[in-house]
Parts: structure tokens; C-alpha cells; sequence
């Protein structure tokens, strides 16, 4: 089964293209993808926590200086605030240099008598009605590869030049909260930062690691033509790697246990995850297990879990048991987005905050209950002030949703908003003795 495949109209172009694309420099190393499986063996242990993060659809416009850099500073901001709350390390993979990509609910889009094809990410067609942008075009995959090396160029280079700097992470925090509604609630765990930095700084201990950061990227494997043309033998060790992305993963769509993602997902070395929806057979997790992680070794195999804030509870105890009867050392991870879109009144696809942070909580409580780690989030963000989800410290409202609704696809958490979202989830991940965990954390979710 070869499910959300594009229908590519012109079979030799399409041949010509990933011809081009299998000659082409890997855009990850090997060496790389190992290291970030080392990382997620981590939180499979429980010694770690995953935050993964980016747009739902990043597209080609979209890969701007700007843009880029906005995402990496938002997923800064958040680890730091989660990995001061958690005491564990924060590992940190964007939803980027590869998300150029969409299944889709309905093949086709319908508006007054037209009917075309749905737009399947900017790697597939383009957005706008019309019936020329909307056709599939397999010279999409290798702008989705240069548009791949631009955001990693700008990524490598931020990373590794001093952008990523602990201290200036922790001077962005205060800022946020000096002029966050809820200053008060967040306003002592920012300062602990500073302090543990500032700490840190006057213990002479080795500035250069405050001042760069490990970070990876990831996207879901969804365009086989893509992903086997990208694929390749580390000449070290004779395996086979996605050079597309450090970690791929499998959608709700397309996880048919014997279907080709699946299928191309157990044939490389590259950390996998799966993405896991309130439906989700108990058993089939045993047949992910077998496919994808026959060894059972940590960090090859993470499940995200997007079951909706209204089923986790139920949905994720069963899940969990099951693997953990097998022997399975996963990473579990929560995707508080994907199973809980809503409809606004003005036809916007939206989330609410409350909804997602209800999400997670329901995460933490069923892992903390049944003994095993929860492992982290899996969330669409962006660095920009979009009015696309509601609620939040500095509440979008529904009717806010239009004025800056500029998503491809799905609606994401704002700058703002993502870090309401860790300054949450760093109450519910507070470990005892947190010179900041000044509230306990309700039982139901308290209204913002
Ligand atoms: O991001 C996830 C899916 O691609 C998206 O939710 C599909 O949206 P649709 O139901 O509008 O097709
Ligand atoms: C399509 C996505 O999610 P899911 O497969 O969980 O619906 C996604 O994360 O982009």
C-alpha cells in the first residue's frame, strides 16, 4: 500500500528528477543521525526529554533568513525553560529543512462548481485554486531539497555562531515575561534561569558549551520518491540512512504496518517515530515494535501520540502497557496538536490552548500513573505573532483568527503562545525540590 502518493503527471520528468536528486550531496551525515539516536536513547530511558517543533507545512517562501531564525530562538526558549523545570537535558528537533509535505483528509478540494486536487504541500503543488498550480510537479522535490539546504545552512550556522547562546536564550525569557499577562506565574522560573546561568558563569566552568547548541531536524517521510532518492550507504558501516532529515516519521495517514512507509522506515539506521491516533489497535504497536525496532534498542524507536485531549486518558494506558510487556524501551512523546483541530465560526481550522495543554497534561498523568517516562512534545509552532490557534497568555480570540492567519496547512502555536506552552508543561515536568515550582499543578485545566 502506497498511501498519500502524489498522482505525478509526467513519469519521465519524475524519473529525470530523482535521478538528479539520488546523485546529490546528503543533506545529514550519518554520524549525525546516530548521534541523535544516542540522544533519544535518552529519553526512551527517561534521562531526557524530545522537543520537536516547527511549522505544520513550512513552504518555499517561507525559507527566509527571518523565519528560520525565529523557530530556532522559539524552540531555544522553550527547551531551556523545560530543561530547568525537568532537571534533564532537553533534546531539541525542528519540524524543518524537510516539512514540505502533507497528507491529506480528501484528495480533492471543492469550492462553488470547481473541484482539483487538494494542495499537498509546496514539495507536491501549489496553494492557490487554480488548476496549473494545483497539478503535481515532480520538479517540487528538488526545490524541496534546496530549500532543505538553505534552512539547515541558516540552522548550522546559527548553532554553531553563538545565536544559541544560554545566556541570551535566558535575557529572551525575561523579556517575555516582563510583558506577559501572566509575568506573575512565570516570572520566578525565568529568573532561576539567569541565576542558575549567571551560577554557572562564576564557577569558571567552560563558557564555549553555554554558547552553542545541538539541534536536529526532522519531517515526515512522506514522498517515497523523495526520501528513497535521498537515501544512502554510510561507507563506515555499509547501512542505509535518510540523508533528507536526521529522524523521520510515519503519520496517522500513512502507518499501515504493511505499508511502504512503514516498510522504508525499517530499511534505515536513521532514528524513527510514529505517530499514533486515538484509533490506534493495541496491537499494531507490537507490529511497529517488530518492523521498526526488532532489537529493542532505545532511541531507534519513538511514539508521538495524538490522541485528542478528550481521549488520551483512555486511549494511552492500553498503548503503553503493551509495549512495556513487550520489553520495548521507546520514547513516548505527546502531539497535543493533530487531535484536537476544531472548526472557529469563521471556518478558520483551529486549536485551543487549553485544549492542547489539557492534551498534555493527560500525557504526564497516564505515564506518571503506569510508572514509564513521559518523554516530551511534539508541537507546530512558529517564531511569528499568527492569530491561528486561541487562548494563550496573551489570548487569541476566535474572532482574532483572521488577521494573521498565514498557516499552509494547520494552524500553529505563536512565539508567544509556545512559550505560555513551556512555562506550563515546566510546572507539570517541575522535579521536587525546583527552586521554582511555586503552584501545584491542577487537577483539570485551569483557565487562562
Ligand atoms: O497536518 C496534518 C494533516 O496534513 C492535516 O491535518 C490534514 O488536513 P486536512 O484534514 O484538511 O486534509
Ligand atoms: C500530518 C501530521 O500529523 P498526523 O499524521 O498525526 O495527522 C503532521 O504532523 O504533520
Amino acid at each position: 500500500m502506497n498511501a498519500q502518493q502524489p498522482d505525478w503527471p509526467d513519469p519521465d520528468l519524475l524519473r529525470a528528477v530523482t535521478g538528479r536528486l539520488g546523485a546529490a550531496p546528503p543533506l545529514v551525515f550519518a554520524e549525525e543521525c546516530d548521534r541523535l539516536r544516542e540522544r533519544l536513547a535518552g529519553v526512551a530511558r527517561g534521562e531526557a526529554l524530545l522537543l520537536q517543533g516547527g511549522d505544520c507545512a513550512e513552504t518555499f517562501a517561507g525559507v527566509t533568513a527571518d523565519a528560520v531564525r525565529g523557530k530556532l530562538r522559539t524552540l531555544l526558549q522553550m527547551a531551556v525553560v523545560l530543561s530547568h523545570a525537568s532537571g534533564l537535558p532537553v533534546v531539541k528537533v525542528g519540524r524543518m529543512a524537510g516539512q514540505f509535505a502533507k497528507p491529506r483528509s480528501s484528495p480533492v478540494e471543492r469550492r462553488g462548481a470547481l473541484t482539483l486536487p487538494s494542495y499537498r504541500g509546496d514539495a507536491v503543488n501549489g496553494q492557490e485554486f487554480t488548476e496549473a498550480a494545483r497539478r503535481p510537479d515532480p520538479r517540487r522535490l528538488e526545490r524541496m531539497y534546496e530549500a532543505s539546504v538553505a534552512t539547515l545552512n541558516l540552522l548550522r550556522a546559527h548553532v554553531g555562531g553563538g545565536f544559541a547562546d544560554l545566556r541570551q536564550v535566558a535575557e529572551w525569557n525575561e523579556e517575555f515575561v516582563a510583558g506577559s499577562p501572566s509575568a506573575g506565574r512565570y516570572a520566578r522560573r525565568a529568573r532561576e534561569v539567569s541565576r542558575a546561568l549567571a551560577f554557572v558563569r562564576a564557577s569558571g566552568a567552560d563558557q564555549r558549551t553555554l554558547r552553542t547548541a545541538e539541534f536536529f531536524v526532522s519531517h515526515e517521510g512522506l514522498l517515497l520518491d523523495y526520501e528513497r532518492a535521498l537515501t544512502r550507504t554510510d561507507e563506515r558501516t555499509g547501512r542505509l540512512y535518510a540523508t533528507s532529515g536526521h529522524l523521520l516519521w510515519v503519520g496517522e495517514r500513512t502507518r499501515q504496518p504493511d505499508g511502504a512507509h512503514i516498510d522504508f522506515l525499517s530499511g534505515v539506521h536513521n532514528p524513527v517515530a510514529v505517530k499514533l491516533g486515538p484509533g490506534t489497535e493495541p496491537d499494531t504497536v507490537l507490529r511497529y515494535l517488530d518492523r521498526l525496532d526488532p532489537a529493542r534498542t532505545p532511541g531507534r524507536l519513538t511514539f508521538v501520540v495524538r490522541a485528542g485531549a478528550e481521549r488520551v486518558r483512555d486511549v494511552l494506558p492500553v498503548l503503553v502497557e503493551k509495549a512495556l510487556a513487550e520489553g520495548a524501551r521507546v520514547g513516548w512523546v505527546c502531539d497535543p496538536m493533530h487531535g484536537n483541530t476544531v472548526t472557529a465560526p469563521s471556518g478558520h481550522k483551529t486549536r485551543a490552548f487549553e485544549a492542547i495543554l489539557d492534551e498534555v497534561r493527560g500525557f504526564v498523568e497516564v505515564h506518571r500513573a503506569l510508572g514509564s517516562h513521559p518523554g516530551g512534545v511534539h508541537v507546530e509552532l512558529t517564531g511569528e505573532d499568527v492569530t491561528e490557534c486561541t487562548g494563550g497568555g496573551s489570548p487569541v480570540r476566535a474572532e482574532d483568527l483572521p488577521l494573521r492567519y498565514t498557516t499552509a496547512c494547520d494552524p500553529r502555536l505563536n512565539h508567544g503562545q509556545s512559550l505560555d506552552l513551556a512555562f506550563r508543561l515546566a510546572e507539570l515536568y517541575a522535579r521536587a525540590g525546583d527552586g521554582a515550582r511555586e503552584r501545584p499543578v491542577p487537577e483539570r485545566p485551569a483557565l487562562i
